[in-house]
């Protein structure tokens, strides 16, 4: 059985700051979605492809002008869009770690350098796919911090705590922006009172929401 919103699948798109867990829970939600008999297809922003690479050599070098930036990623995105309308032709889900979401977000935050207008940013995405879901992993940006110390091993960086701090806040920001756009956007908490929650309960609390806002979307296809 395909998992479908009515004859077409659905996009569901992974959001958070850097350490909040949207490739890990991106990926559990293909799993559990596949194992309850759900076709899944998952994408990750910025891609494997050419410009995805020429992104991630930008991104490994340090500061970058955020108004390039957001053309690459718009491109690089636009690039992924005949996968995932197949993916969804098929009736099947699509599932994305981070979207034109994380665009509006990271390059208009004005801690990074030649950052743009939100309003910018979303017209330069204005082809981009519209996702179905957005799930927003709040994670307090410490745990986060602390995180991509451990992952990346790199040392105590102060900068990089305020830079999270910053981008929590523009999140905050472009979610009410985005919930007149997106028809479905949750935000579940990956800390509560600065303590992370285990992976297991994130990745159910995601699973149960996608699950009611499928079958709900079904019953009202039939
Ligand atoms: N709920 C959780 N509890 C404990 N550890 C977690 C949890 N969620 C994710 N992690 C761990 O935190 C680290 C960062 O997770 P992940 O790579 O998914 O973050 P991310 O949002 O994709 O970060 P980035 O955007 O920088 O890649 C990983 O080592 C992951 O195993
Ligand atoms: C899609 C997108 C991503 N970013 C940033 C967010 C992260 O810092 C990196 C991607 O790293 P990950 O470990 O693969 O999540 O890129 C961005 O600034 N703008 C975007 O549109």
């Amino acid at each position: 059985m395909c998992g479908h919103v009515g004859n077409r699948g659905a996009y569901i798109v992974l959001e958070g700051i850097d350490g909040a867990g949207t490739t890990t829970h991106s990926r559990l939600l293909a799993k559990n979605l596949e194992r309850l008999g759900y076709c899944t297809c998952l994408f990750e922003e910025p891609s494997k492809g050419d410009v995805g690479i020429v992104i991630r050599k930008i991104l490994s070098q340090g500061p970058f002008d955020q108004r390039l930036l957001s053309l690459l990623f718009a491109a690089d995105r636009l690039m992924l869009r005949n996968s995932i309308e197949e993916c969804l032709d098929r009736g099947c889900i699509a599932i994305s770690d981070r979207s034109w979401v994380s665009s509006l977000a990271y390059q208009s935050y004005d801690g990074f350098p030649g950052s743009a207008s939100p309003e910018w940013v979303y017209v330069v995405n204005r082809y981009a796919m519209r996702p179905d879901i957005l799930i927003f992993l709040d994670v307090d940006p410490v745990i986060a911090y602390c995180r991509l110390g451990k992952r990346r091993g790199s040392r105590e960086l102060p900068e990089r705590l305020q830079a999270l701090r910053g981008l929590a806040r523009r999140y905050e920001y472009v979610l009410e922006l985005v919930k007149g756009i997106i028809p479905l956007v949750v935000r579940v908490k990956g800390s509560i009172n600065g303590r992370e929650r285990p992976v297991e309960s994130v990745s159910r609390d995601i699973l149960t929401v996608v699950l009611a806002a499928l079958r709900y979307w079904e019953y009202n296809e039939t």
